[in-house]
């Protein structure tokens, strides 16, 4: 039997009492914004929780000015202690026994939002993004398509995380829409190189780790201590624009192929939540040297799905489905890596996993690969895709399944509009 609150969690709900995902939202009426927990088809709003006097721990106690904050980076920077304790003082205060809250109808009123009338905000102020290169299959599926299947993955991905900065400026929150990037193509013959609307235009499937407290710079994370260092989770989109990234490219890494948007979901998972869907990770061969070999080579188990709903059509339909499970390295590599040169983080910076493709062919993180670089085609519901076309609204979903509950992300979804003429 799964944790019982007196809100009522609908049973296929992402937000029952084992998950309580942080947010950012404005309440209707214009008020600030301000951070939040889902709970069911409700956001808790901590602002009110704080100004009740209700975290009242020995961490939060005197703190608890960090939940007036339009982002979550004071809270994110106060460290573990701080969200294990505001996680179990938020699970008691909704929980189905505990009269606090449940009896207090005007506290209940002002705290208890239906989340359809809030608008969900990026949750922190990211200071910095970097996009790592982390599945396995995805690698050797562009290496494959761009040096031949002899030098698909290099020597270097499997001693290292590859990775790339990414832009801060245009990440944006789930609902956000999309627009095309004009840009550089590759030149056909003795002409100037192709300019104008990206015509390759594709989704990658990631998640992202929201950095919790940073490091000093000069001063390394041990990759046992990484995990410490990691709030939670999001899902992301690291909308991509093949044609501009494949001339750009070299030598330098993405560009302007990726840096014109980049959609997370708004409700940070936090890795506490997460906990019961630990799994192995993919075994590590050659070992990796003694700065990234963990004691607990772990990932998390969450399904993951991509469905486009093209314009005009009533259902969207499925065109992926994979796991974070198959990412080779693991996010606390990635940040032990991050910083072992010391690089420093802070709180709120995002570090994305990279497109998280599985083995099968169903299990393709992106169009590239699916489609093999529009070699191929993907049949929706009686249309065809190679990239996306305008209209296109691209959605993810990732779930954990419990017994009989879910620790979900909601979604990620965006909308490609038409380049500007
Ligand atoms: O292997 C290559 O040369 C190219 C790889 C990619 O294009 C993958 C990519 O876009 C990187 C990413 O996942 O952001
Ligand atoms: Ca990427
Ligand atoms: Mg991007």
């Amino acid at each position: 039997m799964g944790l019982k609150s007196f809100v009522d969690v609908p049973r296929d709900s992402h937000f029952p009492l084992e998950n309580l995902p942080f947010g950012v939202f404005r309440p209707a009426g214009g008020e600030p914004a301000r951070p939040g927990v889902a709970i069911g088809d409700y956001v808790l709003d901590l602002a009110a929780i704080a100004s009740a006097g209700l975290f009242d721990g020995p961490v939060l106690g005197n703190h608890s000015q960090c939940f007036l904050e339009s982002s979550l980076n004071l809270f994110l920077g106060m460290g573990r202690p701080a969200w294990k304790e505001a996680r179990l003082t938020i699970q008691r205060l909704l929980s189905a026994d505990e009269p606090t809250l449940r009896d207090n109808a005007s506290l209940r009123k002002k705290a208890l939002l239906p989340m359809s009338e809030v608008e969900m905000l990026l949750p922190v102020v990211i200071g910095d993004y970097t996009d790592f290169f982390s599945s396995y299959y995805h690698a050797k599926n562009c290496g494959t398509m761009f040096r031949g299947p002899e030098n698909a993955v290099s020597q270097n991905w499997y001693h290292l995380p590859i990775a790339y900065h990414g832009r801060a400026s245009s990440v944006v929150i789930s609902g956000t829409d999309v627009i095309r990037p004009r840009g550089q193509g590759h030149p056909v013959g003795n002409s100037p190189p192709y300019f104008g609307p990206s015509q390759k235009m594709d989704f990658e499937l990631e998640m992202a780790a929201i950095v919790g407290p940073g490091n000093e710079l000069g001063r390394p994370v041990g990759v046992d201590e990484a995990a410490d260092r990691i709030f939670g989770l999001v899902l992301m989109n690291d909308w991509s624009a093949r044609d501009i990234q494949a001339w750009e490219y070299v030598p330098l890494g993405p560009f302007l192929g990726k840096s014109f948007a980049t959609t997370i979901s708004p409700w940070i998972v936090t890795l506490d939540a997460l906990e019961p869907f630990v799994c192995p990770a993919p075994k590590q061969d050659p070992p990796p040297l003694p700065y990234l070999a963990e004691s607990k080579h772990t990932n998390y188990d969450i399904h993951l799905e991509v469905c486009i709903k093209p314009a005009g059509h009533e259902h969207p339909s499925i065109v992926t489905k994979s796991n974070f499970k198959h990412l080779y390295w693991t996010i606390s590599q990635q940040l032990a890596h991050h910083t072992i040169n010391g690089c420093n983080l802070r709180p709120g910076d995002m570090l994305g996993t990279g497109t998280i493709s599985g083995p099968d062919p169903d299990s393709l993180g992106c169009l590239l690969e699916l489609t093999w670089n529009a070699q191929n085609q993907l049949t929706l519901n009686g249309t065809t895709r190679k990239y996306l076309e305008d209209g296109d609204e691209v959605t993810f979903t990732g779930y954990c399944k419990g017994n009989d509950y879910n620790v979900g992300f909601g979604t990620c979804t965006g909308k490609l509009l038409p380049s500007i003429p």
